[in-house]
């Protein structure tokens, strides 16, 4: 392909959210008009589906429930005046407490705890839009149940726990790690001699273990997510809302953004809808069986975390065994990426001349900020940045490596609304393309369960160990297995907590 066709073929497939100022460019993938045109039809089954989705009906199946994260951003999409109540209702109150919080003054930090969707989503927005100069409170989080990460957090708060507000989120109001991160900050809060009620607030489905456990104790607030938004979609629910309000994140202007996109890709006109136009790119690039990875690389700092955000809200989604039908289908996209022009100087090199087995995600953001500070006559930091972007492009164009560029003009609250609207939509288009439901997760269930039978397993394997030692084979025998191999790993793990005593010969009680 010469320049000269680069130039029309860019032209000619550009598309975007003029009211966000976002574009896109699919020219780097290798379609063609004969390909679109196939592929109308798929595409127009989608948009059938994604209104009905809108419009209230069961989009998720197997768990016969409602999808509808899009009327969290515009209300009176709601299929029934409740649920636009309970929307509105929620809004008001996060808008209330996050300003009686700034107004009290009595709080500096926010610990976030949560995990997966109550988790991701609060991160990257938390890091994306946040400045140590101008946030009104720091926000910090537990998103895991590893002990040392919890200790290390919490000793980043160490005498300002009693200034700390903490936000325990969970859809379910059962998940472990959570629950975990839960007791660890109460009882970092016991030991500073405050009463963790007057700092905690629960973020939870009406009626949820957590919630009751709020109440029970008196928490200062709860606030309530709804059964009909996914853990990965609820972004733009309290999940994230609240933590952003906090920080004092222009919450209005990322619902704006989120609804901006939302308006522009109802479109059913494919040309003019880059949320289905991104869909078609990743059938185009993946055979529609995830034969290639999604590579993100946002050249952007602050949109470190975007791909791991992705990474949920993508793989959770797709990443399905049975199609709608019960075909076996083993869909799904790999996502990976962290941020350019860093990784160029990581993994770049094997995308360039490795395995051909990803296309890119490039997102390009034009206003530099910083420094202006010019290297050489009329170069700028910025403009390394976004020449390392356009010649990785091209490069990887060259060598028949194929990408797709989102440009915005800036990385602020309405762009990362745009965003998350974008992603969320091309994610719902694409689920429609290869015949799946990307609103359940029956494979993480799968996961959860067996790590149940694991702890399960430990107590027995604990009242198996005795002051002298068995062999491991023995142990497991009385503790009613004969997971062998389970039976050592658990014992190495409680050897190497001091919790069981390890010999040439066995294990003994300590
Ligand atoms: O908000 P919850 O219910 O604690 O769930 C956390 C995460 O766990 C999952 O259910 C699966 O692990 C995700 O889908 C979800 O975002």
């Amino acid at each position: 392909m010469t320049q000269l066709d680069h130039w029309q073929r860019y032209q000619k497939y550009l598309s975007g959210v003029p009211a966000v100022d976002l574009k896109l460019d699919i020219s780097r993938i290798r379609f063609d008009d004969a390909w679109l045109a196939q592929m109308e039809p798929a595409i127009q089954k989608a948009y059938s589906a994604m209104s009905a989705l809108e419009a209230g009906a069961i989009a998720n199946p197997d768990e016969q429930r409602m999808v509808g994260h899009y009327w969290l951003r515009t209300p009176s999409l709601a299929p029934q005046p409740e649920l636009r109540a309970e929307i509105e209702s929620t809004l008001s109150a996060i808008r209330e407490f996050a300003a009686r919080v700034h107004q009290l003054g009595a709080h500096t930090d926010v610990l976030s705890i949560g995990i997966g969707g109550s988790a991701l989503g609060p991160m990257f927005v938390a890091d994306a839009l946040g400045h140590p100069a101008t946030d009104k409170m720091r926000v910090h989080f537990f998103d895991n149940t590893d002990p040392e990460g919890i200790e290390r957090v919490l000793s980043g708060l160490a005498g300002r726990l009693d200034k700390t507000l903490v936000l325990v989120i969970s859809k379910s109001g059962g998940t472990p790690e959570t629950y975990n991160g839960m007791v660890l900050a109460e009882s970092a809060f016991r030991r500073a001699g405050l009463n963790f009620a007057d700092h905690a607030v629960a973020i939870t489905m009406p009626g949820s273990k957590l919630d009751r456990h709020a109440l029970d104790h008196k928490w200062l607030q709860r606030f309530a997510m709804f059964d009909w938004v996914g853990g990965r979609t609820s972004e733009l629910s309290a999940v994230g809302l609240l933590a952003a309000a906090l920080q004092g994140l222009d919450i209005d202007a990322i619902l704006a953004g989120a609804s901006a996109v939302d308006a522009q890709t109802r479109s059913t006109v494919t040309a003019q809808n880059p949320a289905a136009l991104l869909a078609l790119m990743w059938h185009s690039a993946t055979g529609g069986k995830g034969l290639k990875d999604m590579v993100v690389l946002p050249y952007k700092d602050r949109l470190l975390l975007f791909s791991r955000y992705l990474q949920q809200l993508v793989m959770e989604s797709l990443g399905k065994r049975l199609d709608l039908d019960g075909n076996r289908v083993d869909q799904g996209i790999s996502v990976y990426g962290n941020k350019g022009s860093t990784d160029q100087h990581a993994y770049v090199q094997q995308l360039r001349d490795g395995v051909n087995n990803f296309f890119m995600t490039f997102l390009r953001v034009l206003e530099d900020g910083g420094d202006p500070h010019e290297f050489e006559a009329g170069v700028r930091a910025g403009d390394y940045l976004d020449g390392f972007l356009l010649g990785t492009r091209e490069a990887l164009d060259g060598n028949d490596r194929q990408s797709i560029t989102i440009t915005i003009p800036r990385v602020d609250a309405t762009r990362v609304g745009a965003l998350i609207a974008l992603f969320e939509r091309a994610v719902g288009f694409y689920a429609s393309l290869v015949n799946i439901n990307a609103y359940h997760q029956p494979g993480v269930e799968a996961g959860k369960k067996a790590a149940a039978t694991v702890l399960d397993l430990q107590k027995r394997i604990l009242l198996a160990l005795a002051p002298s030692v068995k062999s491991v084979e023995t142990i497991a025998a009385e503790a009613g297995t004969e997971s062998i191999e389970t039976v050592f790993l658990i014992l190495e793990h409680l050897a190497a907590n001091r919790r069981a005593k390890q010999t040439p010969e066995g294990f003994a009680k300590i």
